[in-house]
């Protein structure tokens, strides 16, 4: 068989940057931002408010111009294309339904303004209703009569019946309350694995970013800290911004004693020690100062000090936090800072320590990660 050509990226977005200039400041919005989007793909842009998200979102829709780079869309340059030329749609946070339709004529009102057919328009509405789940009574319905939810699915369902080649999402699920956007985020995925569009999903939701996506770029002050898979972020958090905005990690720090077999040994106190493997980027010899994080679910709490081969840190546990399906415990170190363990409340681990008790953290140095030189 022949090998089929390698299918051009959806979206590419080459040393784009965007400023406004806001009562005379200059603001540099998105600073020099390089990305590759693949057919298909379910990709985030996740990031602290103001970190330049919704400002890469509209430039890739064309509600913007880049100040510098450029966008290109299935390998054609479109910096400077109008928004409907271009073959993507966006869904709001707010939805922008029209109030006077039901819903039929809302996902409907694309086609009719483009003239389509009127039984191709009933066809194609009526398989996009049956794929957001609104085929049923709802379909003769205002939005004013619908939930959240289901407002959320028919704009979904608008945006999605044109049928644009890549579907940009900005906080979609951002006006539902917690219980309805956990439901809504399985939705979401199984609708865009269901059409096959590329989705480009802006959140400032870290677990919906890490349920979601195929590839997040982590956004920060205008930059892309990181671009990776869920697993490859959560586990190998690149900067220190990176291991603190996405979930919990506990930060390490001090002289490397040792370099060998490309890990790093620190000491911790006057009997610990922390091993890190070392990344080629970031070259350590002894005596550097190195900061390195270590998740609270891959630390065991041991009574005696583990062997060599382990990190082992030394400290009093001052607080439990009981939460069912696991404990959190806070544990003083013999350096003066905290650390936060996670540990699941298996059969065996019944009481693992209660406050007040001197005890040992013990990782394997796998899942210690280096993160930059400390001054
Ligand atoms: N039209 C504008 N004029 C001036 N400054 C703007 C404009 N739009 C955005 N900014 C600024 O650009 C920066 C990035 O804004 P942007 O909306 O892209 O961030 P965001 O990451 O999407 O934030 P949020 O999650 O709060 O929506 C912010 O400092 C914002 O104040």
């Amino acid at each position: 068989m022949a090998q089929s050509e390698p299918r051009p990226d959806e979206i590419e977005l080459a040393g784009v940057a965007k400023t406004y200039r806001a009562r005379g400041d200059m603001v540099g919005a998105v600073r020099g931002v390089d990305l590759a989007i693949a057919s298909g793909e379910f990709f985030s842009l996740l990031g602290p408010s103001g970190c330049g998200k919704t400002t890469t979102l509209r430039m890739i829709a064309g509600f913007e111009e880049p100040t510098d780079g450029r966008v290109l869309l299935h390998g054609r340059d479109v910096t400077g294309v109008p928004a409907h030329r271009r073959d993507v749609n966006m869904v709001f946070q707010s939805y922008a339904l029209f109030p006077h339709m039901d819903v039929f004529e809302n996902v409907a009102f694309g086609l009719r303004r483009r003239r389509v057919p009127k039984g191709e328009i009933r066809a194609r509405v009526g398989a996009m209703l049956e794929i957001v789940d609104l085929a049923g009574g709802e379909r003769r319905r205002r939005p004013a009569e619908l939930s959240g939810g289901q407002q959320q699915r028919v704009a979904l369902a608008r945006a999605l019946v044109n049928r644009p080649r890549a579907l940009l999402l900005d906080e979609p699920l951002g006006a539902l309350d917690l219980r309805l956007r956990q439901a809504m985020q399985g939705e979401l995925k199984r609708i865009q694995r269901e059409v096959g569009v590329t989705f480009v999903y802006v959140t400032h939701d870290q677990g919906e970013a890490l349920t979601m996506s195929d590839r997040i770029a982590v956004m920060n002050e205008g930059r892309i800290e990181q671009l990776g898979t869920p697993r490859e972020i959560y586990e190998r958090p690149a900067t220190r911004f990176a291991a603190e905005f996405i979930g919990t990690s506990n930060l390490l720090g001090g002289e490397v004693a040792e370099v060998s077999g490309g890990r790093a040994v620190i000491s911790h106190g006057p009997d610990g020690h922390v091993i890190v493997p070392l990344r080629p980027e970031l070259p350590v010899g002894a005596g550097d100062r190195l900061e390195l994080a270590v998740r609270p679910e891959k630390i065991g709490i041991v009574p005696e000090r583990p062997g060599a081969a382990l990190c082992g840190v030394r400290g009093t546990v001052s607080e439990v936090v009981y939460l069912g399906t696991s404990t959190n415990y806070t544990i003083s170190t013999a350096t003066g800072s905290d650390m936060v363990v996670f540990a699941q409340n298996a059969a065996s681990a019944d009481g693992v320590a209660v406050r007040g008790d001197t005890v040992w953290l013990s990782w394997d140095p796998r899942h210690s990660y280096a993160i930059g030189a400390l001054k």
